[in-house]
């Protein structure tokens, strides 16, 4: 079965590197390499002690030619990575090592593993609950040490755990209304109804918790989206090079300068914060720059947070009044920069909330604007307290779960049967199962697995 099939990838990332690591996993793992790998004292690779590094050569068996030196290791499941017998190849890096090795792997007989295939065995063995496999990606693939922190612990099985907890409490709870369906009598019937109704309650507010770390956890993961967004000239492409402390998009005193997107990634306070600087908003005939434009005001709506920046040494024009029209009540922080200059705007015509001034030249009021962005997401200190849910998948789910109980919460307090309760509450122990994987379809298993790298 192609299940169980043993597969190979590179596991580091191609290019110049010192060493590559080459995976391999699956019942045929040692044989395949075996076949291939010439050791240095002599002895045969099948004969490898499991957990040890191993010198010599990987070969091409048809003409005994040297292919690469290598350092190879042997896991024996199921204490290894997959839970299944795996070998690393420590090869030389550099592209051409790399894959001469991992062709020879092939030609041994282990077929190419799928992107995140190697840690897919390692929920489909047991080893790692969904939520955990995930985290092995997000581990990879966090921009702050906050971000990896949060996978890590998630990878280490704490929301599992939480959520495994959760799950065993509504059993009970289920057990519990079973037992008053079968023996049923009036008293107890009442005296069951009202227990249910508080420990639904107590676990709601718990599930409540959860999902309020949410908004929290999913900026920590994915990072902030913010846009900078101003009439031409203000000062946008002198501010993202402010925040960025160095002198990454071009600057004149020529309105109409930044006409492409340009995304950075900035590191507020461990909150990455992905910040677009802008082509200035004006009606223009230009063809480049209206589609720089137009990509503008799509920015305004993907953001999460709009940066409006005003010249402060110009009168408002009829531009800035058109672009605050089409920031609407998105969340934003109005700028005033070129604060260095002569103040020469006038405030008070402005229909705006806080406005911080700043000078993009010289730097004043660039930390202020960051402490507010930092404050506008996240209150209080920018710690991991309690499990923080940081996936959009597990937050649905989790949502989905609170309605189910809500559902049989109602119905037992309005003296509707509890039978009706119980359906609800085996629905809510499904969605939670989804976070851990025990109760989703292979289909969106296999969804989330192919969004990783190969290799992972
Ligand atoms: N060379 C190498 N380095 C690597 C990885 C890898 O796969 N290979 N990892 C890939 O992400 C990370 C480490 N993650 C790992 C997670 C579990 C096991 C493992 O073998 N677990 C077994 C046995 C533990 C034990 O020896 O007691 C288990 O949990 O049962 C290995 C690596 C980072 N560094
Ligand atoms: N005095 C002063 N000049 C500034 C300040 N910020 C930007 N400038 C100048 O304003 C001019 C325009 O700056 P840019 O950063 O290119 O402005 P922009 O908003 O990106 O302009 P477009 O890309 O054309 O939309 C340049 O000459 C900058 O040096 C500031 O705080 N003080
Ligand atoms: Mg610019």
């Amino acid at each position: 079965m192609r299940e169980f099939e043993t597969i190979a990838a590179i596991s580091t990332s191609l290019g110049e590197s010192g060493v590559s690591i080459i995976k391999i996993s699956g019942e045929e793992a040692k044989a395949i390499v075996a076949r291939i790998f010439v050791q240095k004292n002599g002895r045969s690779f099948l004969e490898a002690k499991p957990w040890y590094m191993n010198y010599g050569h990987i070969i091409n068996p048809a003409t005994g030619e040297h292919v690469d030196e290598v350092l190879v290791s042997y896991f024996q499941g199921p204490k290894s990575f997959t839970a299944e017998d795996v070998v690393e190849i420590n090869c030389h890096g550099g592209r051409v090592a790399t894959e001469s090795v991992l062709n020879q792997v092939f030609l041994a007989g282990a077929r190419p593993a799928e992107p995140g295939e190697f840690t897919k065995r390692a929920f489909l063995n047991g080893r790692i609950d969904l939520s955990q496999a995930e985290a092995v990606i997000d581990i990879i693939q966090s921009k702050t040490e906050l971000a990896m922190k949060s996978a890590m612990e998630q990878s280490e099985g704490r929301l599992s755990r939480e959520i495994a907890d959760i799950r065993s409490r509504l059993l009970h709870v289920l057990a519990y209304i079973e037992v008053t369906v079968d023996f049923p009598e009036e008293d107890l019937e009442f005296t069951t109804g009202q227990e249910v109704s508080e420990k639904l309650g107590a676990l709601m507010d718990h599930v409540k918790s959860l999902l309020s770390s949410a908004e929290e956890g999913k900026i920590i993961r994915e990072g902030l989206n913010l846009a900078i967004i101003g009439k031409p000239n203000v000062g946008k492409s002198s501010l993202l090079n402010a925040l960025l402390m160095e002198n990454r998009a071009i600057v004149t005193d020529i309105p109409g300068t930044t006409r492409d997107i340009i995304e950075e990634y900035l590191n507020i306070e461990g909150i990455p914060v992905k910040i677009t600087d802008t082509a200035g908003i004006r009606e223009t005939q230009d063809v480049v720059e209206k589609i720089g434009v137009d990509r503008s005001k799509g920015k305004i709506q993907e953001a999460d947070l709009i940066v409006f920046v005003l010249d402060r040494s110009r009168p408002l024009e009829k531009e800035d009044y058109d672009i605050i029209e089409y920031i609407g009540n998105r969340k934003s922080i109005t700028l005033l920069n070129k604060t260095d200059l002569e103040d020469k705007l006038e405030l008070e015509k402005l229909p705006l909330g806080e406005v911080i001034a700043v000078s993009a030249l010289n730097g004043y009021g660039i930390g202020e604007l960051k402490k507010r962005i930092k404050d506008l997401f996240f209150h209080g200190s920018l710690e991991i307290r309690d499990v923080l849910v940081t996936n959009r998948r597990h937050k649905e789910a989790l949502m989905r779960a609170l309605e189910k109980m809500q559902d049989a919460k109602n119905a037992v307090d309005a003296g509707i049967s509890l039978d009706l309760a119980a359906i609800d509450i085996s629905a809510a122990w499904n969605y939670f199962g989804e976070i851990t994987g025990d109760t989703l379809s292979e289909d969106l298993v296999d969804k989330i697995f192919s969004d990783f790298c190969i290799g992972k």
